[in-house]
């Protein structure tokens, strides 16, 4: 199987001292927020796909050990990575996720 590989680490962000430097900063800031949105929209359709096939063949609508994992990625990121991470299997869940 294909595994994705991890990506490279980030650079460090000079401080700013200036207002272009800042407005320079909010470029990339919001280019990241659109990238991030749209990762989001293939995550949520990627799991929306396995749990629409895991449906259909009869198994279950959530893989706890599988949620576990990937909410260790997330712990990274801090008690709010843990969060976000909650809410991204959520979206994934999507109509199988509601009772
Ligand atoms: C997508 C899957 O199905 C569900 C959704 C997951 C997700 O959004 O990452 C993970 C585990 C399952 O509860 C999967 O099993 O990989």
């Amino acid at each position: 199987m294909r595994h994705v590989s991890e990506p490279a680490p980030l650079p460090e962000i000079p401080v700013p001292s200036d207002q272009d430097g800042i407005d320079l900063l909010r470029v990339e800031i919001d280019a990241a927020d659109a990238e991030i949105v749209r990762l989001i929209q293939r995550r949520t359709a990627l799991s929306q796909a396995i749990g629409q096939a895991r449906k259909s063949l009869g198994g279950p609508r959530i893989v706890y050990s599988r949620e576990m994992a990937i909410l260790d990625r997330f712990r990274a990121l801090g008690p709010a990575g843990t969060d976000l991470g909650m809410l991204l299997l959520a979206m994934g869940r999507g109509k199988l996720g509601r009772k």
